[in-house]
């Protein structure tokens, strides 16, 4: 605009000598270094829509995660290591199920039953049928201290097996929360040895609502705990008791897993499944309990070894006030929703 006015006259354009040319081109770095200068004062006043997103306002982390959680989830779909972040309606998850689907591939799930629980375990498996990668060579391996339960056998559909597996009735949930990572350790490696190409180890309080397809198969496969997707690293419940083995330091960890559901080949699981024993024995020998108990961990060695396959919360997912909105639930945990529930009427009266 102030170079137009230079060049123009009302009566038409006039033609400028040299020293009106130097002039005007001084005049117009003055004008742009003014712009830039304006520019970028501004923005390192105004939050970059990125860190708003992130919660961070002059470049430090915000508490309350209020405007984190009104974040589209689908605009993930890649860690920050490259692994795929699995939703599956995705592109990426359509593609996935249809390269993994003309593989012959075979998978086991692997669930304990014990005591109480054998309410669940029925309807647990009806809804695998259905939605549980239908069309596939599924092994279902149930450790349980009651085979009964499973009278009248269910019918599978063509291709799927059930192997009951004996469990020792065992005392106490408390003890078993310790004893569970031991028990499917021992499993992988006596009892389902090279039978299958995958695993999954996943809670009997849950009900398989959605599609749960190939876009889950990978190495290592683990699954975002839904009350912290998209929460700030400094609010995700690792364990930090330093003498516990499951002690993860400020700096380290990428997200929060849930221990409901995860998996992989069975390498991988032989491997986590005997690390995290190793960790848990070792903390029962000191007396100390992590404060989440099997899933702190399982997140500490997920830190250790980072998963080649991350499912989002659409594959564990309960209906809570902390939980993220996701497009399609695929998996519910129904004991942690009653759970949700619970704490919700505590905190009421
Ligand atoms: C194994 C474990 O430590 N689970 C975690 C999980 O508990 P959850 O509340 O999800 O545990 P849960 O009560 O569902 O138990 C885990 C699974 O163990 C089996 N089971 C459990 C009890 C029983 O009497 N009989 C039986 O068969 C069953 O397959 C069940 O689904 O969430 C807690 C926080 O919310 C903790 O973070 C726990 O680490
Ligand atoms: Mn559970």
């Amino acid at each position: 605009m102030a170079l137009f006015l230079f060049c123009k006259s009302p009566a038409g354009p006039v033609r400028m000598n040299r020293i009106q040319l130097i002039l005007c081109c001084f005049l117009l770095s003055l004008i742009i270094y003014f712009f830039n200068g304006s520019k970028a004062a501004v923005s390192s006043k105004s939050v970059h829509p990125l860190a708003e997103v992130l919660g961070m306002k002059d470049g430090r982390i915000l508490k309350d995660t209020s405007v984190i959680k009104t974040v589209d989830p689908r605009h993930s779909e890649r860690t920050s290591w490259g692994a795929p972040l699995v939703w599956g309606d995705s592109h990426n998850s359509v593609w996935r199920r249809a390269k993994l689907s003309e593989q012959g591939i075979s998978v086991g799930l692997l669930v304990l039953v014990v005591g109480t629980y054998a309410r669940f375990i029925r309807h647990f498996l009806t809804s695998a049928e259905t939605h549980f990668l239908p069309g596939q060579m599924v092994t279902y391996y149930i450790l349980t201290d009651n085979p009964r339960t499973l009278d009248p056998p269910l019918d599978l559909g063509p291709g799927r097996h059930m192997k009951v597996l004996p469990a020792a009735e065992l005392p106490g949930w408390d003890r078993l929360a310790y004893r569970r990572m031991v028990l499917f350790t021992e499993t992988i490696f006596e009892l389902i040895g090279k039978e299958v190409d995958y695993i999954f180890c996943t809670d009997v309080d849950q009900e398989f609502v959605g599609p749960v397809g190939e876009e889950i198969l990978g190495d290592l496969v683990a699954t975002l705990h839904p009350e912290f997707f998209n929460v700030q690293r400094n609010q995700f419940p690792y364990e930090d008791q330093e003498d516990s083995s499951a002690c993860v330091e400020e700096d380290e960890g990428d997200y929060y897993y849930t221990s409901e559901f995860y998996g992989g080949v069975v390498s991988q699981m032989r491997r986590l499944a005997r690390d995290c024993s190793m960790l848990i024995l070792q903390d029962e020998a000191n007396k100390v309990t992590a404060r989440a108990l099997e899933e702190s961990y399982l997140n500490r060695y997920l830190i250790d070894h980072r998963p080649t396959c991350v499912l989002s919360p659409e594959y564990s997912w309960w209906d809570s006030p902390l939980t993220v909105r996701v497009p399609k639930k695929r998996l519910v945990s129904l004991g942690r929703q009653c759970e949700a529930y619970d704490n919700r009427i505590v905190k009421k009266f």
